[in-house]
């Protein structure tokens, strides 16, 4: 079985998923993290982010290793995870997401992994795991997806209200909710609250 939660920046995708998987007993994959590290590395070599043959020879030894406690992302024996959410990511990743080069290298981790797993991103209920029997997709507003961010990055809230609405924008064409996916608000409930949700729709 494959549960797709997709949604909007800083949304609770990854949080949720973690939840979810956990109540069920199954990993989840947090797909934008493999776009993080394609991003983390062009930047780490000072590849050009828009050009996909400068990237693909960087990705030789990537592998997400998909935990239901939090996914970890190793290049070969390093462990790129604690460097993966830095403001420089954020800035570069929807260059990179935007190559659909890069969007094929990502599918293929993806989809070689094996059933049952949640999987979070973007483009997991539409795309990715399309015959997918459960999907959803989380929204919230800017604000308050911005005020949740902050509580992770040292900017203040306007700025990463911004840098969010930024990414959404650039993060369109793959942001569209699957037709059979529920939608959820997460703006007037709690982490747990939207856990619950998703529990009770799978039950
Ligand atoms: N109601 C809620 N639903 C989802 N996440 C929430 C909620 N309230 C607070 N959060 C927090 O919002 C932050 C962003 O969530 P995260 O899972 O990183 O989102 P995403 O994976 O979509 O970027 C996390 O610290 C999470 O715990
Ligand atoms: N399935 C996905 C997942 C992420 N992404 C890209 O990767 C970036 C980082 O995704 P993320 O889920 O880690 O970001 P947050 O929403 O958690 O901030 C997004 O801004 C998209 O550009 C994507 O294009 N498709």
């Amino acid at each position: 079985m494959i549960v797709t939660i997709d949604g909007v920046a800083a949304s609770g995708k990854s949080s949720v998923s973690s939840g979810v998987a956990q109540a069920l007993g199954v990993p989840y994959v947090s797909s934008g993290l493999l776009y993080r590290a394609v991003t983390l590395l062009g930047l780490g070599a000072g590849a050009n982010l828009a050009d996909p043959a400068a990237l693909l020879p960087l990705l030789s030894g990537v592998r997400l290793e998909p935990l239901a406690s939090g996914n970890r992302v190793w290049n070969a024996d390093h462990d790129l995870t604690a460097d993966l959410h830095s403001t420089r990511v954020d800035t570069g990743v929807s260059v990179v997401a935007a190559l659909p080069e890069i969007r094929e290298w990502v599918d293929a981790q993806l989809r070689a992994l094996p059933a049952p797993l949640v999987a979070e991103g973007r483009d997991m209920g539409t795309n990715v795991f399309p015959h997918a029997p459960h999907k959803f997709y989380l929204t919230a507003s800017p604000h308050v997806r911005a005020e949740r961010r902050a509580r992770e990055r040292p900017e203040d809230i306007p700025a990463i209200e911004a840098a969010l609405t930024e990414r959404d924008r650039l993060d369109t064409t793959q942001s569209a909710p699957a037709p059979d996916a529920r939608v959820i608000d997460t703006g007037p409930l709690t982490l747990k609250g939207v856990i619950d949700t998703i529990l009770n729709d799978l039950r």
